[in-house]
């Protein structure tokens, strides 16, 4: 198996600006997280958050250090880890521990754990371990959540296509993590709007996970400022990075699920500045 790598720098709503299509998906856009039998990470420098993906078809795979990165012995040396799997049914293994890991089921891994190994229950209908991690500082014990175990909060109506459910899951309130939180919003039959009315928290980065998307449909994603909006089309299994400084929205043409995950200053998910509709530009 191998383990392969991105990084992405930080940059400022003034460089954003001058950037074209290109280059704005260069700098946000995460292509592709599954590749077979392969552990992928995009590291950003935007509170040192990676978004990765773990797709074990043929092979257990384990989750390595990336020595010319972290410069650290094992993965989780100062880090956390929260995973989702959006694939068929597969196990982690923690420590020696087998946790059964289904689909859109979430597991907590704290700092300090030393082996990692992902497995699919079926090669043909892998498991796809959705990873984000940040630093840590502490070790928290290892803790899975699942739909019905999570916080639930229901938002929008069909009338303004935006009515969603958002299952809060390795979250504070939900378990204990240093900084990093993960959740994920379902959207309903007819709705495509997340996120609307926008909402900007400078006090935290966040990287969106779109999926569930039917075959042909694709989901617009709106980042920027208030004042100075940008879009990102994006295709089923994408993420995005969305910096401090940005509204995180999108439009599907279709319904669709995502899953969040966000790290910085505080840990209030309630803290954020909503912006109203009518003063997006
Ligand atoms: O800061 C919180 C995150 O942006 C998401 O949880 C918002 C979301 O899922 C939604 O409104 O649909
Ligand atoms: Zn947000």
């Amino acid at each position: 198996m191998e383990t392969t790598f991105e990084s992405r720098y930080a940059i400022g709503p003034n460089e954003t600006k001058t950037l074209d299509t290109k280059g704005l998906r260069e700098n946000f856009l995460i292509d592709r997280l599954f590749w077979n039998d392969r552990i992928h990470f995009v590291y950003t420098h935007f509170d040192r958050y990676m978004a990765g993906g773990a797709m074990p078809v043929d092979q257990k795979l384990k989750l390595e250090t990336i020595e010319p990165l972290l410069k650290e012995e094992f993965f989780l040396s100062r880090r956390e880890l929260g995973i989702i799997n959006v694939g068929g049914a597969g196990t982690v293994e923690v420590d020696g521990e087998k946790i059964d890991l289904g689909t859109k089921e979430a597991l907590y891994i704290g700092k300090g754990v030393k082996d990692v190994y992902f497995s699919s229950n079926s090669a043909s209908e892998p498991a796809k371990f959705y990873l984000n991690s940040t630093p840590a500082h502490h070790s928290y014990p290892t803790r899975k959540v699942t739909k019905e175990q999570a916080n639930k909060i229901e938002l929008g109506s069909l009338e303004t296509s935006n009515h969603r459910v958002i299952n809060q899951m390795l979250l504070h309130t939900v378990i204990e993590t240093c900084q990093l939180q993960m959740g994920m919003t379902e959207l309903k039959p007819g709705s495509v709007w997340n996120t609307m009315p926008a909402h900007t928290h400078d006090r935290r980065m966040e990287v969106y996970f779109y999926f569930d998307l039917p075959e042909g449909q694709s989901v617009s994603h709106f980042m920027g400022p208030v004042d100075e909006t940008r879009h990102i089309w994006m295709q089923n299994e994408q993420a995005v990075i969305s910096p401090p400084w940005s509204i995180h929205s999108g439009a599907g043409t279709s319904n669709y699920t995502f899953i969040w995950g966000m790290a910085g200053e505080n840990m209030d998910y309630d803290d954020m500045d909503k912006s109203s509709i009518t003063e997006l530009r």
